[in-house]
C-alpha cells in the first residue's frame, strides 16, 4: 500500500513535467484515438501505472480478458501497447518496428547501470549478445555441473539438520551461493549468503520510489548496487591471475571472430545484470519444483523412478542429463504454469505500424506479455492444469511459433534469455540430488501466492524434510 502511494507520488512529479493526458487523443502525438487498439489511458498522468505496480500479473490478466491480445494502456508516463499470445508477440519481436533501446523506465536503467544487454537493440546488441552466449553453451554448462552439484550438497545436508523449516529463505540462501559461485568465484555459505542480502536490496529498487535518498528504497538499491560491482571488479581481477571455470571465467575468455572481446567496462556491467536476472529466476523455479513435487505424489514417483534408473549414483553432466526426459517435462511445465514473469522489458516503437487493423503510434512504448500468453486455452488446452505431457517433443514441436515464452520470444541472439538452458539444467541437478536421498512434504499453509513482483507462496513453502530412509535401505543392498 505504501509502496504504491509512494509511486502514484512520485510519478505525478515527474508526470506533470514530463507527459500530456487527454482521454480522446493519443497523448503523445495528439491525434484521434479512434484507430487505436481497445484499452484505457487510466488516470490523468499517472495513467495505469498503480494498476501495474499492484499487481502486475493480474494487470495483464485482466486487461487480456477485457480487451483481448492487443491494448494500449499508459504506463510510467508514457502511452504503452501491449500485446499477448503468440501472433502479436512475434508482431513484437519485429525489430523493423520495435527497438529496447531507451525504451525502459529511466530508474530501470539507472539500476543496470544505463548499459546491458535488455537495453540496448541493433548491431551492439547482437555483437554483445553473441559474446555472452558463449557462456551458455553444452560444454559451458558441463563446466558449471560441479558448482551447482557443490551448492546443492552444502545446503541439503543443513536442510537434512534442520528437518523442518521455510523453503523459500533457504533457496535464496542457495540462489545467492551459486550466483556468486558462478559470477565471482565465491565458496557456498554466510560469505555468499551476504552477496544475497545485497542482491535483495538491489533488486528492491525495481519497485520502489525512483527517488535517490542515502535511506529509502531506492537510494539503497544503488548503494547495492555499486557494492555488486565492487565485487565483481575484485573477482575479475582474482581470475586473471587464477583463471577459473565458472561464468566469470568463460566470460573473460569469449572472443569475436576477429579476436576482441568485452571490455572491463562492459563485462562488469553484464555481469551485474546478470546476477540480477538469475538470483530471482533460481530460487524462484526451484521453489516451484519442490512445491510441484510435493503436491502431485505421482510426479514425484516418476521424476524418482527416472533418477533411479539412470543416474541413482555419481557425479553429473550434461551426457547423464539427457536421459532425464521426464524431469525436462517438468522444467518446462514449471516455467509455463506458474506466474514467473509478466512481461517482457519494454520496447519503443520505432516507426509507426499496424496490427489487426490498429495503429501503432510512433514513440509508444510496447510490452510483450509472458504468463499470459503461455495461458491461452487455444495454445495451451486446459492453461491451469499442470501437466508436463504437454512438452512431450512432438506436441512441443507442433506448437505456434513464440507461445512458449517464459524466457521472452525470437532467436538466441534477440533478447531471448540466454539462462533457458542453463535453468532446465539446474532444476534437473537439484531434482536429482533431492530424489535420489530425501523426502519432503508440505504441513497444512497458505500456498496461495502473494502479488509481489515474481508471486511466490505466502507462507514461504515451509516443508517437513528428511532421508527416505526406505529408498536408501534398498538401494544399500
Ligand atoms: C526461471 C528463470 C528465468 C526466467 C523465467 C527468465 C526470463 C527472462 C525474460 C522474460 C527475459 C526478458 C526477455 C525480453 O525482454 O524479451 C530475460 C532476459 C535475460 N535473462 Fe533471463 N530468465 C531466467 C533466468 C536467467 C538466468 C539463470 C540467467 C543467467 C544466468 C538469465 C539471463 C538473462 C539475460 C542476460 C537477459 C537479457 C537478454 C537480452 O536482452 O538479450 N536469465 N530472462
Amino acid at each position: 500500500m505504501i509502496l504504491a502511494i509512494a509511486i502514484v507520488v512520485a510519478l505525478l512529479v515527474r508526470c506533470l513535467t514530463t507527459s500530456r493526458y487527454a482521454s480522446t487523443q493519443d497523448p503523445l502525438n495528439n491525434q484521434n484515438i479512434e484507430d487505436l487498439a481497445p484499452g484505457s489511458f487510466g488516470l490523468p498522468l499517472v495513467g495505469e501505472t498503480i494498476a501495474l505496480a499492484w499487481d502486475n500479473h493480474k494487470f495483464y490478466r485482466d486487461r487480456l480478458q477485457k480487451y483481448g491480445s492487443v491494448f494500449k494502456t499508459h504506463l510510467f508516463g508514457k502511452p504503452v501497447i501491449a500485446f499477448i499470445g503468440p501472433e502479436a508477440f512475434t508482431f513484437f519481436l519485429d525489430q523493423k518496428y520495435f527497438t529496447r533501446e531507451q525504451a525502459n523506465p529511466q530508474p530501470i536503467q539507472e539500476l543496470l547501470d544505463w548499459e546491458s544487454l535488455p537495453l540496448l537493440d541493433g548491431e551492439r546488441h547482437r555483437d554483445r549478445k553473441n559474446l555472452i552466449l558463449q557462456a551458455f553453451t553444452p560444454q559451458a554448462f558441463d563446466k558449471y555441473i560441479p558448482l551447482i552439484e557443490d551448492v546443492a550438497t552444502y545446503y541439503l545436508r543443513q536442510w537434512e539438520q534442520l528437518g523442518s523449516f521455510a523453503w523459500i529463505p533457504e533457496y535464496r540462501k542457495l540462489s545467492a551461493s551459486l550466483t556468486n559461485a558462478l559470477f565471482t568465484g565465491g565458496v557456498p555459505g554466510p560469505t555468499s549468503e551476504v552477496v544475497g542480502e545485497i542482491i535483495e536490496t538491489f533488486v528492491k529498487g525495481f519497485t520502489s520510489v525512483p527517488i535517490n535518498l542515502r535511506w529509502n528504497g531506492y537510494g539503497k538499491a544503488l548503494q547495492s548496487r555499486d557494492k555488486l560491482l565492487a565485487l565483481i571488479d575484485k573477482a575479475i581481477v582474482q581470475h586473471r591471475q587464477q583463471p577459473q571455470q565458472d561464468m566469470l571465467g568463460i566470460l573473460l575468455n569469449t572472443r569475436r571472430e576477429d579476436g576482441s572481446s568485452l571490455t572491463d567496462e562492459q563485462l562488469r556491467r553484464e555481469v551485474l545484470h546478470l546476477f540480477f536476472a538469475a538470483y530471482g529466476g533460481i530460487y524462484i523455479s526451484l521453489t516451484f519444483l519442490s512445491m510441484t513435487l510435493a503436491q502431485h505424489p505421482e510426479m514425484m514417483m516418476l521424476a524418482r523412478e527416472e533418477v533411479n534408473t539412470h543416474v541413482p549414483h555419481g557425479s553429473l553432466n550434461m551426457e547423464r542429463l539427457k536421459d532425464l526426459v521426464y524431469l525436462k517435462k517438468i522444467a518446462y511445465e514449471i516455467r509455463r504454469f506458474y506466474p514467473i514473469n509478466a512481461a517482457t522489458f519494454f520496447a519503443k516503437v520505432t516507426q509507426e505500424c499496424e496490427f489487426q487493423n490498429y495503429r501503432i503510434p510512433k514513440g509508444w512504448g510496447a510490452v510483450g506479455g509472458i504468463h499470459t500468453t503461455m495461458h491461452l486455452p487455444q495454445v495451451f488446452p486446459e492453461p491451469e492444469q499442470f501437466k508436463p505431457c504437454r512438452f512431450a517433443p512432438e506436441q512441443f514441436a507442433a506448437l505456434p511459433q513464440n507461445s512458449y515464452v517464459p524466457h521472452g520470444g525470437g532467436a538466441p541472439d534477440s533478447h531471448r534469455c540466454p539462462g533457458e538452458d542453463l535453468i532446465t539444467v539446474l532444476i534437473k541437478v537439484i531434482a536429482v540430488h533431492l530424489l535420489r536421498k530425501y523426502n519432503w512434504e508440505l504441513p497444512p499453509q497458505n500456498l496461495e501466492l502473494n502479488c509481489n513482483l515474481f508471486p511466490i507462496p505466502q507462507d514461504g513453502l515451509k516443508v517437513n524434510f528428511g532421508l527416505n530412509k526406505e529408498l536408501l535401505e534398498r538401494k544399500a543392498v
